[in-house]
């Protein structure tokens, strides 16, 4: 049977799409998952999702992985699925959905730009590796690694390849892993911080994670910014609003930045 499927982006993190509200894909077919994933023999993503009916919500987010496995939260993702309702007419402007990591709601902008409130998040905890490291749990998991403003290589330059797979596969994170940024401290921290991130699941650095800058903006109020905080990744700018609370914990926190549809086809 032939799968019609839609591509979008937000920010770089890129994204297949299906319209599952008849429940017909087989979700537990992660090989093939994968395969649509793949750069080189499919459609080309970071991950896949399904847009699925949902009693009380307007639709159900089911998130993979490129690797073909169902995982955590994914902002940009959930940032594009908000983008593919309003598209197919499930939405107007305002979203109320079911993600894995419980309800969200979100918006579109007159602009385009999608704003998606995230969980509440704890404070942020020293990582188990890293002095000035740490760890935060945005929906996915999230180390952090600020970079020594005199550090070199400077974070354009940095192998976040090789840092951000070590950090992954330490047995501190053992057995989920977990997501890692690598964050260049702005002078003025009112500028955007530039932020790269070596993603769980794609096994490689992707253009921009979502629940990463979250975390990235989170970790950065305890450095100077004040909310909103503006993010530039290698794929654009996202920014990221926030309550502090006395204990130190995040509430009404918002991420927002462009997601946008690229092209869509049909596959055998
Ligand atoms: N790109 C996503 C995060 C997707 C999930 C992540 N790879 C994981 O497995 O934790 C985002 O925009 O948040």
């Amino acid at each position: 049977m032939s799968l019609t499927f839609h591509k979008y982006q937000g920010t770089g993190n890129d994204f297949v799409i299906i319209d599952d509200r008849a429940a017909q894909f087989d979700h537990t077919d992660q090989s093939r998952i994968a395969a649509l994933c793949h750069r080189r023999f499919g459609i080309g993503a970071d991950g896949l999702m399904l847009l699925r009916n949902r009693e009380g919500y307007d639709f159900e987010m089911v998130y993979f992985n490129a690797d073909g496995a169902p995982s955590s939260m994914c902002g940009n993702g959930g940032r594009c699925l908000v983008a593919f309702a309003k598209h197919l007419g499930v939405i107007e402007t305002n979203a109320h959905f079911l993600a894995v990591d419980g309800p969200h709601e979100a918006r579109v902008e007159a602009d385009g730009t999608v704003r998606l409130k995230m969980i509440d998040v704890a404070a942020p905890q020293r990582a188990d590796i890293g002095e000035e490291d740490v760890f935060l749990h945005t929906g996915s998991p999230h180390h952090i690694h600020f970079l020594d403003p005199e550090e070199s290589p400077s974070l354009a330059e940095f192998n976040v390849f090789a840092a951000g797979h070590d950090i992954r596969y330490d047995q501190a994170y053992d057995p989920a892993g977990t997501n890692v940024n690598f964050v260049q401290v702005p002078a003025d921290p009112a500028q955007p911080w530039p932020v790269r991130t070596y993603e769980r699941g794609v096994e490689d650095e992707t253009y921009s994670c979502g629940t990463g800058v979250t975390a990235v903006a989170l970790a950065a109020s305890q450095r100077g910014a004040a909310s909103p905080v503006r993010l530039s990744t290698p794929g654009g700018e996202l920014e990221v609003s926030f309550e502090t609370q006395a204990n130190g914990s995040f509430t009404n926190v918002w991420l927002s930045g462009p997601a946008l549809r690229v092209f869509g086809g049909e596959i055998a």
